[in-house]
């Protein structure tokens, strides 16, 4: 079992062909049908070699995209039996050859399939709806106050069904979901009853209690975007909140040998994310309010943004792990409310660190 607080993670793509023959034929995916596939990888990469110190994900990356190169526009049931996400991720999982590594899939914007480290699968499913909101307790002239909307989105993660084809467990969320889309879509939230105060976080949990009546102990969690950089995440015992940030950065990694591009002086425009984990403000309604991270995290994100990563002081190297556990000591500092740093340098391509001695991220 890895012990570090900390994951690589690359991601791959290709666009392929399919059929699912063990659905009913009257599915719409048992019929021949493409997609831009999307797979991640992510890994401690304990047992596995790297290059040089901090090069870590770009291997990974590269060993993603050898095993993933021959389906590329291929007719995948000619190379995996029942080519179903669960079914690829596996088969991807197989041929890494990195002990360990939780491989997901995803065949559409909306949905995949998750495998963790263990080897259990989660499919997970993205709703959206078009709602009105605005929140009653927060501080007199907060923004929030005032009635305003979001695009807002929830993101459901559920256990495949045993032996089921993944494309089922979709289905079936599908299906319990129906009637809260029918509540919560073109509506004024404040209106629904137990939404009162419908911050990000009340609203995943209160959809956690409607859609746990249904899927019963399959659900893993419930992940509410109010917008497209902050949201919610409600496991039936936990909240925790993300505020994502970007910056745009040069770097160049100290240990990379000669004549390595990423020794060359470069840039990135970096996704970071903040994940926070309190108990809520039962006033609030809320962990910490998403501008009160931006404020406190502001002279962190001032120190690296704009900046060259391998001459900020005190970092020891410019890579994402590197600044992924530097970004976590100094926003503790700050947010003690901090649990855990993602960084990207490219789409789903970074690490991610969490407080040494915390539990092992839920990685919904
Ligand atoms: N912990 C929470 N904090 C806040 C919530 C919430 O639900 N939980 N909600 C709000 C507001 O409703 C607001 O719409 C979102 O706030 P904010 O982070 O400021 O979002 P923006 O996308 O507008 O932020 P930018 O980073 O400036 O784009 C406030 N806080």
């Amino acid at each position: 079992m890895p012990t570090r607080p900390l994951r690589f993670i690359a991601q791959a793509g290709f666009d392929a062909a399919r059929q699912l023959h063990a659905l009913p034929s009257s599915h719409r995916a048992s019929r021949p049908h493409g997609h831009g596939f999307v797979v991640q990888v992510r890994s401690a990469l304990d047992a596995a070699p790297s290059p040089f110190a901090g090069g870590e994900v770009g291997w990974l990356q590269h060993a993603l995209a050898q095993v993933v190169a021959p389906l590329d526009h291929s007719l995948l049931n000619e190379q995996v039996e029942e080519p179903s996400d669960e079914r690829l991720a596996r088969w991807i999982g197989a041929r890494l050859g990195v002990p360990g590594a939780a491989v997901s899939v995803q065949s559409h914007p909306a949905s995949g399939v998750d495998i963790d480290e263990a080897g259990a699968a989660w499919a997970w499913r993205r709703y959206r709806f078009q709602s009105a909101h605005r929140l009653p307790n927060v501080p007199l002239g907060h923004k929030c106050g005032r009635m305003h909307g979001h695009g807002f989105e929830a993101v459901v993660h559920v256990r495949v069904g045993e032996g089921q084809p993944s494309h089922l467990t979709t289905d079936w969320l599908d299906d319990l979901w129906a009637p809260l889309h029918f509540e919560l879509n073109y509506a004024c939230l404040n209106e629904l009853p137990g939404l009162e105060n419908p911050t990000s976080e009340m609203l995943s949990r209160w959809l956690w209690q409607r859609l746990s009546a249904g899927a019963g102990a399959r659900l893993r969690a419930v992940k509410v975007y109010e917008t497209a950089s902050c949201g919610a995440l409600y496991d039936g015992a936990t909240h925790r909140i993300w505020k994502d940030f970007h910056l745009d950065s040069a770097v160049r990694l100290r240990h990379a040998p000669a004549g390595h591009p990423e020794a060359r002086l470069h840039g990135h425009t970096y996704t970071l994310r903040l994940h926070l984990s309190a108990a809520l403000d039962e006033l609030r309604g809320w962990a910490v309010d998403f501008g009160d991270v931006k404020e406190l995290f502001k002279p962190v994100f001032k120190a690296l943004d704009h900046h060259a990563l391998h001459d900020v002081p005190g970092l020891p190297d410019g890579d994402c792990a590197s600044v992924a556990q530097w970004v976590l000591s100094q926003a503790r500092e700050r947010l003690p409310q901090v649990c855990r740093v993602d960084l990207f340098e490219t789409e789903g391509c970074g690490a991610v660190a969490w407080a040494s001695g915390s539990p092992e991220p839920m990685w919904a």
